[in-house]
């Protein structure tokens, strides 16, 4: 449809809302110097409208961004309260060009708000201050420098890993463009709301799932630019309704772009779990994924090595076919832990693809076994680490 970009038609025959009608609501709401409204200040971007629903940014100095709060309330509740719109979304995005620091470069005795001691006594890489979510204990991203290596499937069984261990487990899936998890965990439907704002996270085999499969259609997100990712991101992680949660997994999009840059220095992960196949390509990939991490101070719990080798389905002999075993080496060579072996079994692929984690499906079977060993192994590093302990700080 023309337009569509900027503009929805409602289904109800009302007039279509435009981004001027946004921005001309939200002048009725004041910037943070009590003059000038946040559009005249230019804090107002990425409005996108889709289906009814209005997406839209205020950028505001990341050291503000709690005082700021009730300021992203305000905006939110006018242009819910235009007519024809049925939902508003509004994320509060760290300003790096004007009135905060950059978070890159900058003077290396700069540290952050709530760093932790760097165990090796480097300098701090600075970064904008890291808020954390609300009852949920630690944050573990699982990462993969490529695509298609099998990091989605990994998270899932790590966080059905995680939860046969015993502990409260979410999983949020960051992959906004090809969004995996409700396939994976078969769930369908959308999210109820509390108070139209907070959502409801989904469940399904005893985790609770977000995930932007739930909220928009695949073709809404492809469009998306990446500011409008990351604060959907952030929103997904803080206006969900997560209850207490020992662990929450995030399985983050393939690759090192800006969105997973954003998520290393915006939430204090406990971690990250990086996913790998045992081909040379793939670790030079995973070793990409580790340096980034690396860099940020997010601590790396390990490498699995996916796909590692291949179990023949009538008579279950082993095939290295991969030369499996490098993960584990660069592993070594690297100074992480290496979490485990999965091999390549049909099991995984048709479970995964059916929305049946093995995990969950066959808790008895011999891959759910190497799941919970790897699970117990990330959690052991997590409990014992005082980066568990973050300070989060809350908004309400
Ligand atoms: N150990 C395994 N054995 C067999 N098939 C597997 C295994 N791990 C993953 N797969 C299959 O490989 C495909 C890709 O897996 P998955 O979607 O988890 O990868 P991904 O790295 O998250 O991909 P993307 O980066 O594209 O999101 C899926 O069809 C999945 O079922």
């Amino acid at each position: 449809m023309p337009g569509s970009r900027c503009s929805a038609r409602s289904e109800d025959g009302m007039a279509d809302i435009t981004k001027e009608q946004v921005l001309e609501t939200l002048k009725t709401v004041r910037g943070p110097d009590l003059e000038h409204n946040i559009v005249e200040l230019g804090m107002v971007s990425d409005v996108f409208i889709s289906d009814g629903k209005v997406y839209f940014s205020i950028t505001v100095p990341a050291e503000r961004a709690k005082d700021l709060e009730p300021m992203r309330l305000a905006a939110e509740r006018v242009v819910k309260d235009m007519p024809g719109v049925k939902g508003a979304m509004v994320a509060l995005t760290a300003d790096r060009k004007a009135g905060s620091p950059a978070p890159r470069p900058a003077p290396p005795q700069q540290a952050a708000p709530h760093a932790h001691a760097h165990p090796h006594g480097q300098p701090q890489q600075p970064r904008a201050a890291k808020i954390g979510v609300p009852g949920v204990g630690a944050i573990i991203a699982v990462a993969s420098g490529k695509g298609g290596v099998g990091k989605s499937t990994t998270a899932v069984n790590l966080a059905l890993g995680l939860a046969a261990n015993g502990l409260r487990v979410g999983i949020l899936d960051a992959d906004i463009y090809g969004p995996s998890m409700p396939r994976l965990l078969k769930i369908s439907g959308r999210p109820t709301q509390i108070d139209g704002r907070i959502i409801n996270p989904m469940q399904n085999y005893g985790l609770k799932v977000m995930s932007m499969g739930f909220l928009v259609e695949e073709e809404t997100a492809m469009i998306w630019r990446g500011p409008m990712v990351q604060s959907a991101l952030l929103q997904m992680l803080r206006e969900v309704a997560w209850g207490e949660l020992d662990v929450l997994v995030v399985d983050m999009p393939p690759g090192t772009g800006d969105v997973q840059l954003t998520m290393a220095q915006q939430v204090p992960l406990a971690g990250a779990v990086i996913v790998s196949t045992p081909q040379d390509l793939a670790l030079i990939d995973a070793r990409k994924g580790l340096n980034m991490f690396r860099k940020v101070e997010v601590p790396v719990l390990g490498i699995v090595e996916n796909m590692s080798y291949f179990i023949a389905p009538d008579t279950g002999a082993r095939y290295d076919i991969f030369g499996h075993g490098g993960a584990r080496k660069e592993a070594e060579r690297l100074g992480v832990p290496f979490l485990g072996e999965v091999p390549l079994t049909m099991g995984i692929r048709e479970s995964s693809d059916a929305g049946t984690p093995l995990v969950a499906a066959e808790p008895n079977g011999v891959v759910a076994g190497i799941y919970r060993e790897i699970a117990a192994k990330v959690w052991k590093q997590i409990a014992d680490t005082p980066l568990r302990s973050a300070p989060s700080i809350v908004f309400e």
